[in-house]
């Protein structure tokens, strides 16, 4: 059965020609990197990430001369010097391991239901947009929507922007399709299974360092403070994962990592938690970033290079960068069953 088929898995309930084809889809949403490492190609894609009120919140009559005066002239430049660092034959990694992910995801649903789910990708920032990506299932006839924003932890400035954008894109449809959106998977137990999973699976193979280090995308603490759900989720996140490897309190860190602008963030911050294990006295250290779905720049250059860098030149031997679950059998089964259980109730799509 072809993926953009109606089939709508109710064979010998569709002979009726008034009848309205019903597909679902899942609509899985990354955030979005730049089309080349180059200055050129970041700064658009920057402009329309740091232009976004709900990853910056300051008024726009203040922010937007920084952001276009000062940030957009410097950053760049500075960013594609790291996107270059990671980016190889297959492109960025953030697209090429997000499209992995949704072809895995497509083939599992699949196995279990032949042609009765379609799977999508979009990028909240740069293309193809959420926009795009909506008007494309519409086209192909899908009623009946599943967003799965590829965050496992709940933030206004991550998921909340997702929102928003699914919510733009409705506006402009006449009949847009029935809509579900997954707001999180922080606590999920077939997601913490497969990530405890994949770390001793790699432990397996590597050996363990002295500790686990899990290192979260950071937030500006006011956010937190103002209700975003974010660091609550990541530490229960972290507490579901030291309990599962049954590690102790000092055997498993939790640091917010990737600080821009002046505001405090989250803490402790990744880069002065390395410095200050390899000052303890620690040689190996073991990082994983529960919060990425699929590795990029800040799982690949920020922990595996620059905070490599920090750790050994505190006197560290080796900070060891264990990979994200990308399109992983253990993140595609999982985020399947999760894609299954939030479609209960749309017996027609996937029962
Ligand atoms: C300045 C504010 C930022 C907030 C708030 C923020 C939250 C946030 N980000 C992610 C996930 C990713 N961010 C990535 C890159 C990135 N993040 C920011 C800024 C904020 N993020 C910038 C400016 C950049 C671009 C790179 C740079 O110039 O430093 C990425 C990687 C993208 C890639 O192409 O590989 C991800 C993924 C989350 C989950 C989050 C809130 C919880
Ligand atoms: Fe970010
Ligand atoms: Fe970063």
């Amino acid at each position: 059965m072809p993926r953009s088929s109606n089939y709508t898995g109710v064979a010998g309930h569709s002979d009726a020609p008034s009848v309205q084809p019903v597909q679902a889809a899942v609509l899985l949403v990354n955030l979005g990197t730049p089309t080349a490492p180059t200055a050129g190609a970041v700064r658009p894609y920057l402009a329309e990430f740091l232009g976004d009120p709900r990853v910056i919140d300051y008024p726009r009559w203040l922010w937007w001369p920084i952001l276009h005066g000062v940030i957009l002239r410097v950053r760049p430049r500075r960013s594609a010097h790291a996107y270059a660092r990671i980016w190889n034959e297959r492109g960025s990694p953030l697209r090429y391991g997000s499209e992995a992910l949704a072809a895995g995801l497509q083939d599992a649903l699949d196995r279990q239901q032949p042609g009765t789910l379609r799977v999508a990708l979009a990028m909240r920032y740069g293309e193809p947009s959420v926009a795009h990506a909506i008007g494309q299932l519409q086209r192909e006839g899908v009623r009946r929507l599943l967003v799965l924003p590829l965050y496992p932890q709940y933030s206004a400035t991550s998921t909340g922007s997702v929102i928003d954008a699914v919510a733009d894109a409705f506006k402009h449809l006449r009949w847009p399709p029935e809509l579900r959106i997954v707001n999180d998977y922080h606590d999920d137990p077939g997601h913490i299974d497969a990530l405890a999973t994949s770390i001793e699976r790699w432990w397996a193979a590597n050996g363990r360092g002295e500790k686990l280090l899990l290192s979260f995308h950071g937030i500006p603490e006011r956010y937190v403070r103002l209700g975003d759900p974010y660091a609550e989720q990541c530490q229960r996140t972290a507490q579901l994962l030291r309990e599962r490897l049954q590690l102790g309190d000092d055997e498993l860190i939790v640091s917010f990592q990737s600080r821009v602008g002046r505001e405090r963030w989250l803490q402790p911050y990744t880069d002065a938690t390395v410095r200050r294990l390899a000052a303890d006295g620690v040689r190996k250290l073991d990082v994983a970033c529960p919060g990425f779905a699929v590795d990029c720049l800040e799982t690949l250059e920020e922990i595996a290079m620059q905070n490599r860098d920090f750790f050994t030149a505190a006197g560290g031997e080796a900070l060891r960068y264990i990979p994200a679950l990308n399109d992983s059998v253990e993140q595609v089964d999982s985020l399947a069953a999760l894609v299954r259980r939030h479609l209960q109730g749309w017996p027609e799509s996937v029962g």
